[in-house]
């Protein structure tokens, strides 16, 4: 056996979404810190659609970014097409979504993580992972090679024990021309964890060539496109359009020929698949009665390489994929360069992790990613974040670190996968959040910053800046409070925004609760000498339009977080707290909530029992 070759703090297995997230963060904090991955060029590959953002999922971009991550930055630098989702909605559930150009994020990916002085890139596949004496973890390499480290990120997405399937065909692997990560699923189980069957699919790409654009409808970027983080340096390439098309009855017909040979109606495929990106022939499947389904033609390259066709993820045989697409308006005579599939792979029991995403039954061990479930490359790096952070600070034996449901859909997402056992991947949906309207994209910096600047992820020049903009946020809603407006200078912005004149002054503030109003040039006009970046113009704006909204939610809020800051240590007996009933007690043991508040969310436990945990924290 080979000797160990290094020791680290950290080591996170896997380059995507998860693992860049998570050994960035790790590194920030100042720990030694490796990333382990099968390919150092498949760093930051998009496996699927050449899109960053969208409704809700923007919104944990807007928190990585906040809390100090990368996956903003990185699609400011590799974005292509800049839109905000739900515009015609409350800033609530506005959704940034960027188009990239797929091969500039990997690029950009890779160059940032080089560029982070120290931190260690290592090609190769973990075949297994084994607890020392010492508490440490070995790591064995399938090349032979050894390594220690104190604790272990496994963010190894659609890659352990990994089938593709498209039609009768099956082979091997976690995506098109990648291997599957077998021997680290075997490692897993080995070390007593459960692991269940998912499924998630892709559409073809299209030679663009072959694609008839002049009949398609074109859907340009936003004229005012917001960038994905504020502390983007550069201009965004916003120049380039996605087009719309849809399926017909035709094409369904042809997509049901197939059924017979799909290797999910035929069972084939065990794993269940996500329920809200189905597969066109899961959309058919269950909404029959429609006569046709929209699809985008998205840009996988700025130079338009190859075309990705949002919505018609298939995993049909290929020839009825081809005909099928070939009764699609502009899609007549489409040149297919890779067919689309379905890739069934395994993933960890997420009720076996903390909200930290740490094991519950192996200190140390965190999982993140794709391989908790999820679907998406925002919800994979939003838990990497999580991990990455919680694996660093347990090295220096610091507290951990975990997000409210009222402060983060980051924090929505850890508490539902650690507590719920889900029988499909997870989706951010804005519905999953009861306190959405804080989860604003706008106010991500005022919800997270300072929290992130407590555990080293917030360097002094970043700091510095966010305190500039708090405190002119401050003065301006001071301001706004305190000063009156005359009927005669406000009465023509309120009939411009086709709201009813006033007779009397009023304070500025109120103006900003009425609908219709253009917050941007209202900030310009009514507010002298302001230095509020747009971004802060919009947080100010929705606190003082959802203010009656938030104070009957504060008490609410507040009972959480009070529940949220109860603790309970990691080795708590709950067999000896007699005032439960046996059923709490063994609900209890078996997940293991790490706060009282965490305990109020396990399925079956009863507010009289929450109330028997207070008082018994009280008293010990
Ligand atoms: C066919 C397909 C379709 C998808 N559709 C979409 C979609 O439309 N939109 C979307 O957002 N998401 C889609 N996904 C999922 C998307 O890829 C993931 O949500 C996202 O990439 C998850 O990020 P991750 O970091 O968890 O894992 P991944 O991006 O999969 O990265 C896993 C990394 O771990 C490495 N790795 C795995 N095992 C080992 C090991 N033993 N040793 C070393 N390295 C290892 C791999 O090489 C890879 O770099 C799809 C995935 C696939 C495969
Ligand atoms: N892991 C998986 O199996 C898997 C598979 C497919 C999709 N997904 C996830 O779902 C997302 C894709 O799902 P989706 O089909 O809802 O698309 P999306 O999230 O990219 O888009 C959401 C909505 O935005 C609109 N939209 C789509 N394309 C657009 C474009 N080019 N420009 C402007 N608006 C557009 C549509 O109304 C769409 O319903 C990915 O971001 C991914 O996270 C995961």
């Amino acid at each position: 056996m080979s000797a160990i070759q290094n020791s680290f703090d950290v080591v996170v297995i896997g380059g995507g979404h998860a693992g860049i997230e998570a050994a960035h963060a790790a590194w920030k904090i100042g720990v030694k810190t490796a990333m382990i991955t099968m390919e150092l060029d498949a760093i930051g590959r998009m496996s699927c659609n050449p899109a960053v953002g969208g409704v809700s999922k923007g919104q944990i971009v807007r928190d990585i970014d906040a809390l100090g991550g990368l996956m903003g930055l990185l699609t400011d630098k590799a974005g292509i097409q800049f839109r905000m989702l739900n515009l015609s909605k409350g800033p609530a559930v506005w959704g940034p979504r960027a188009q990239c150009d797929l091969k500039a994020y990997s690029r950009v990916a890779r160059e940032t993580l080089e560029n982070c002085k120290g931190l260690h890139l290592i090609q190769g596949e973990l075949a297994a992972f084994d607890r020392m004496p010492n508490g440490k973890m070995e790591l064995t390499l399938l090349s032979g090679k050894r390594f220690e480290t104190k604790t272990l990120v496994i963010t190894s997405g659609t890659f352990l024990a990994s089938k593709m399937f498209t039609g009768l065909e099956t082979s091997i692997g976690g995506r098109v021309g990648e291997p599957s990560a077998d021997a680290l699923s075997k490692s897993i189980l080995s070390n007593g964890l459960r692991l269940r069957r998912l499924k998630t699919g892709t559409p073809s790409r299209l030679d663009p060539s072959t694609i008839n654009f002049n009949i398609l409808q074109e859907q340009p970027g936003d004229e005012n496109p917001w960038p994905m983080s504020d502390r983007s340096a550069g201009p965004i390439d916003n120049g380039n359009c996605c087009w719309i098309t849809r399926t017909n009855i035709k094409t369904h017909d042809i997509l049901r020929s197939g059924f017979k040979d799909s290797p999910m109606f035929s069972g084939r495929i065990k794993g269940k698949g996500p329920r809200y990106c189905p597969s066109i022939e899961d959309k058919i499947n269950r909404f029959g009665d429609k006569d046709g389904h929209q699809l985008f033609l998205e840009p996988e390259t700025k130079d338009v390489e190859r075309v990705y066709l949002n919505g018609f993820s298939s995993s049909l045989p290929a020839e009825i994929q081809l005909d099928a697409l070939h009764t699609i308006q502009g899609l007549e005579k489409v040149r297919v360069m890779q067919i689309g599939y379905a890739v069934e792979y395994d993933s960890i029991d997420a009720t076996q992790l903390y909200p930290t995403f740490e094991c519950k039954t192996i200190p140390g061990l965190y999982f993140a990613g794709q391989v908790c479930g999820t679907s998406g490359y925002e919800e994979a790096a939003g838990q990497g974040m999580i991990a990455g952070i919680n694996a660093a600070l347990k090295t220096q034996n610091a507290e951990p670190f975990m997000l409210g449901r009222s402060e983060s859909y980051i924090g929505v997402m850890a508490d539902d996968l650690s507590h719920f056992l889900l029988d499909e991947p997870y989706r951010m949906f804005t519905s999953r959040a009861e306190y959405r309207l804080f989860l604003r994209s706008d106010n991500a910096d005022s919800r997270l910053k300072d929290r992130a600047r407590k555990i080293g992820m917030i360097d002094d020049a970043q700091y510095a800046a966010w305190e500039t903009r708090k405190a002119e946020m401050a003065r301006v809603q001071k301001y706004l409070a305190e000063t009156p407006v005359t009927a005669a200078e406000i009465n023509p912005f309120l009939e411009a925004a086709g709201q009813a004149p006033t007779r009397e002054s009023i304070r500025l503030n109120t103006v900003l609760r009425r609908p219709g109003i253009d917050p941007e040039a209202f900030f310009q006009k009514f507010v002298p000498n302001s230095k509020l970046i747009r971004r802060d113009m919009w947080n100010l704006f929705a606190e003082e339009a959802y203010a009656g909204f938030f104070a009957r939610q504060a008490k609410e809020i507040e009972h959480e977080k009070k529940m949220d800051r109860i603790k309970l240590a990691p080795d708590t007996d709950f067999s000896q707290i007699s005032a439960l009933s046996i059923e709490s007690r063994e609900r209890l043991a078996e997940a293991r909530p790490l706060t009282v508040g965490s305990a109020s969310r396990i399925p079956g436990i009863r507010p009289s029992d929450i109330m028997v945990l207070t008082h018994w924290v009280e008293n010990h």
